[in-house]
Order: structure tokens, then C-alpha cells, then sequence
């Protein structure tokens, strides 16, 4: 992985290179540096590992502490053992179908933000192109903001809105949280003296005066908002196995800021440009909502969104091509025997880190024909059977997958049937194509952005 740590490759390319270097292997063992790490091929062995025998795979393999990370150390990501499952659970409440029912309407109201934005942004519509990922960058944390802190972000109205600074500086210290991964993955036992800290001070101080604020003229005012902060409140009187406080509050509300603002708008801007890139799916796709839109009196609603499925069909086929977070990763626990299926036993020890390569697997012919090619129709019909649970994992599996899943394909359904309803997408020729990946992120980022001219559907 030297290539990765000296940033002259991304880490998507080099996991991708040496899944297909050992194509008759299920596991292949690498160094991380100092760190010994099983990088696992074998679809029933990441089963064996995710789900089945999850009791000796059951933490993540990146550390934050609570003690100086109090936000991120609580995140579930982060957390381990029973402390994990507890938080689980507490939040698992927030992420039903009903509570997405809730939401919906503020995404309604996101979506139409975006429309007007795209409209009388001149270089969106004059054909100078516009950066998809700072499209749904903008789309995504009004989202969040709306959603997880009850306030209007105003991310397409002003530079300068809170949320958009916010996100300026977590996010934009991206060489900094990759050095401090780097450091941390080369020389594990380094996290055991030296905490890093992901969070600063200021955007700490600035999550939690905003969710101390809200949370105090509601309470004043009596007012109650179907939102995710409404349900973390609600905690703090019906959690029975630990004291839920402010704190916990604002953890989880920047969680879903942290795990769910990037993961989509990284997600969706991809497939905005496969979709520019490809007009014959777009128009598909168009098609297809316009006509469902008709066939509803011309409004989309949340039952409708949930029943078109080439939507969800290109969804699925961007997030295999371009899968956000494009490894997983677990910590053996537990020592574990397993038995590959053409070979020996063999002892995974306690403490061995795990990778499942998601931009490996992804690309296998062997599980996907012409797998550079964008085809959604590998989701259509019963071509949908022969994508098999462990060689596609945009969002995990087993107890620790994705939590915000059901939140995150909704948002950005919605986003996307109100765009391809009022707009062609072509791709602008700023966008470097082939695209490359870039060294320096830690979530799936092209080299250059994605450049996308909007011109309104006559
Ligand atoms: C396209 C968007 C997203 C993608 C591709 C994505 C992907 C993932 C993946 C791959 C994992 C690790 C799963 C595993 O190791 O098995 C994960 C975990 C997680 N995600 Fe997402 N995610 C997305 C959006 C969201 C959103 C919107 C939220 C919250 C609102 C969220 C919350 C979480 C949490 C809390 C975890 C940790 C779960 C645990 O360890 O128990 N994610 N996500």
C-alpha cells in the first residue's frame, strides 16, 4: 500500500489493484505499514466475517475517544462492544420507513431550493458548467441541517451560512484527517498514547450551541418538529440503560452531519455525471418519472418514490461503480478459524484488521460483465437476482451496516427525480475523463470535480 501512503495513488486504486492482482485467492495479506491486515475477496468468507461469525468481527477498525473527541468518540462508528450495541439500538428508532415519512417533507422543500438554485445559477445554465459535488454538497447538508438540527440551512441562498462554514472546516482539512488516518493506520499502537482528535474545538463548540439553542425555543415555545433532534430529545426521557444527555443530543445529530452530508453528496454527484454521461438512461430515468408523476395529479410523494425502479436501479448501479466509502473494515475480536473453500484452515488472530475492498469487488467481471461500463439494467428485473448480497456492499452488511441507509437513498432519490424532471444533463468538458481518483481523500473524490451543464426540459 506504499503507493497510497505516499498519495501517489488512491487507496480506491491500490485495494482495486491488488484485489485483481490474486484473483484465486479469498484473502490476501498485506502490511499497512507496521500493521498486518487481511484484505478479504471471497464473498463467503465476507459473510462468514460480517454476519455469521460477526460475535469475533464485531468492532471497526478506526479509533476516536470520547474522552477527547466527545461528538465523533460517541458515534456508532466509532464505538465498540456492548457499548456499541447499547447506541445501536437507541438509534436504530430514528431510521424506520415511518420516521422517513417524517422527513420527507423537509427533503421536499430541499428539492425545491435546489431547482430555483440550478436555475439562476448563470454558469449552471449557460453551459460554463457547474461542480456536481458542490451541487449536492449544498443539497445534502440543507438536508442535514433541516432533518438532524431543525434549522433552515440556507446553503443554496448564502456562502456564508453557518452550515456551509461548518462543513468548510471539517471538511476542508482534508490533508490533515488523511494525515492523521495515514499515521494512524501505519503505526496502530500509536492511538494507544497519542489520541487524535477529528473534531476541533470550534466546529465542537459551534455544533453544540446550535443544537442547545434549538433545543430551547422548542422548548419554550412548545413546539414539536417530526425531525431526527425531535427523537434524540425524546431519548433523554425513554433511554433506560444510560443517561442520555445534551451531549448525546448533539453527538448524534453531528453524526448523522458527519457519516450522511459527504457519503451522499459524493454519492449523488456521480451519479448526476453518469447520467450527463449517458442520455439514454437519463431519458429512461426521465421518462419514467414524468410518467408516474402523471399518472399521481403531477406529485411526487414518498409511496411514489419508493415504487420506480429504474430510480432505483441507476442508484444502485452509480453506488457500485463509485461506492463513497469503498472499503470496509473490521477488527478481529476474537480469534476466528476459518475454512476457505478451496484450502486449509487458517486462524485469523485476535486484533487482525479486516478489509473488504469495495472497489475490487465492484469491478469483478467475474460478478459483473463489463464491469467499467455504466448499465443500471444489472438492476432491472431478474438480472437483479444475479448481484449476490456479498460482492456488492455500497452500505455493509450484517449488524454494523449502514445505519443511515434508508435516509440516505431517499434523499437522494428525491434530489434526483426533481432534477432529471427539470432538467437535460450533459457533461461539460472540464471534467477529466477517464476519471482518477484523488490521493489525498478518504471517500471516493474524482480528480477535478464533475462538471455538468443543466438546460431546462422544454
Ligand atoms: C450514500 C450514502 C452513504 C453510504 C454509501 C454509506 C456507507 C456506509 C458504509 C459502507 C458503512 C460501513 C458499514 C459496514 O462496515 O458494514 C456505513 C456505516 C454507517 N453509516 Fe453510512 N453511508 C451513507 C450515508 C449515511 C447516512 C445518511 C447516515 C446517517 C444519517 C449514515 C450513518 C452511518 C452510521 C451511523 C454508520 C456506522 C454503523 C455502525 O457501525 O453501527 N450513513 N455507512
Amino acid at each position: 500500500m506504499g503507493d497510497s501512503f505516499l498519495m501517489k495513488k488512491s487507496l480506491f486504486d491500490v485495494l482495486a489493484d491488488i484485489y485483481s492482482k490474486y484473483p484465486d485467492w479469498p484473502f490476501v495479506g498485506i502490511f499497512r505499514g507496521t500493521a498486518p491486515v487481511l484484505l478479504i475477496r471471497d464473498p463467503d468468507l465476507i459473510k462468514d466475517i460480517m454476519v455469521k461469525s460477526f460475535d469475533h468481527f464485531h468492532d471497526n477498525d478506526l479509533e476516536a475517544d470520547k474522552t477527547v473527541d466527545p461528538l465523533l468518540g460517541r458515534n456508532p462508528f466509532f464505538l465498540k462492544g456492548g457499548e456499541w450495541k447499547t447506541v445501536r439500538s437507541q438509534l436504530t428508532s430514528g431510521f424506520t420507513s415511518a420516521k422517513m415519512k417524517w422527513l420527507y417533507q423537509y427533503l421536499e422543500e430541499t428539492s425545491e431550493q435546489m431547482i430555483k438554485f440550478i436555475q439562476n445559477e448563470p454558469n449552471a445554465m449557460n453551459g460554463n458548467g457547474y461542480e456536481s459535488k458542490e451541487l449536492c454538497s449544498r443539497f445534502t447538508l440543507n438536508n442535514v441541517s433541516s432533518c438532524a438540527f431543525g434549522i433552515e440551512g440556507r446553503c443554496f441562498e448564502d456562502d456564508n451560512s453557518e452550515f456551509w462554514q461548518i462543513s468548510r472546516q471539517i471538511f476542508t482539512s482534508g490533508i490533515f484527517q488523511t494525515l492523521i488516518f495515514m499515521v494512524q493506520a501505519i503505526f496502530p499502537f500509536i492511538s494507544k498514547f497519542v489520541t487524535a482528535k477529528f473534531l476541533n474545538k470550534a466546529v465542537e463548540n459551534r455544533l453544540t450551541t446550535l443544537v442547545s439553542k434549538t433545543l430551547k425555543y422548542r422548548e419554550e415555545h412548545g413546539i414539536i418538529r417530526n425531525d431526527f433532534l425531535h427523537i434524540l430529545n425524546q431519548l433523554k426521557k425513554t433511554c433506560k440503560e444510560y443517561e442520555f444527555t445534551d451531549v448525546d443530543v448533539t453527538a448524534h445529530a453531528t453524526g448523522f452531519y458527519i457519516d450522511g452530508f459527504e457519503t451522499s453528496a459524493t454519492a449523488m454527484s456521480f451519479l448526476l455525471y453518469e447520467l450527463a454521461a449517458n442520455p439514454q438512461v437519463q431519458t429512461r430515468l426521465r421518462e419514467e418519472v414524468c410518467t408516474s408523476l402523471k399518472d399521481n395529479n403531477n406529485k411526487l410523494c414518498y409511496e411514489l418514490l419508493q415504487k420506480l425502479p429504474y430510480l432505483d436501479a441507476v442508484l444502485n448501479e452509480s453506488l457500485r461503480m463509485y461506492p463513497p466509502l469503498f472499503a470496509l473494515g473490521r477488527k478481529c475480536t476474537k480469534a476466528y478459524t476459518c475454512v476457505p473453500n478451496n484450502g486449509e484452515p487458517f486462524v485469523i488472530e485476535k486484533d487482525v484488521s479486516i478489509l473488504v475492498p469495495l472497489s475490487g469487488l465492484h469491478y469483478d467481471s467475474k460478478y459483473f460483465i463489463e464491469p467499467q461500463r455504466f448499465d443500471p439494467d444489472r438492476f432491472m428485473g431478474a438480472d437483479k437476482e444475479n448481484v449476490l448480497k456479498y460482492m456488492y456492499l455500497p452500505f455493509g452488511e450484517g449488524p454494523r451496516a449502514c445505519l443511515g441507509q434508508r435516509f440516505a437513498r431517499l434523499q437522494m432519490k428525491i434530489g434526483i427525480a426533481y432534477i432529471v424532471k427539470n432538467f437535460k444533463l450533459s457533461v461539460h468538458e472540464k471534467t477529466r475523463v477517464p476519471i482518477q481518483y484523488d490521493p489525498l481523500s478518504i471517500v471516493t473524490t474524482p480528480k477535478g470535480g464533475l462538471w455538468i451543464n443543466f438546460e431546462s426540459v422544454a
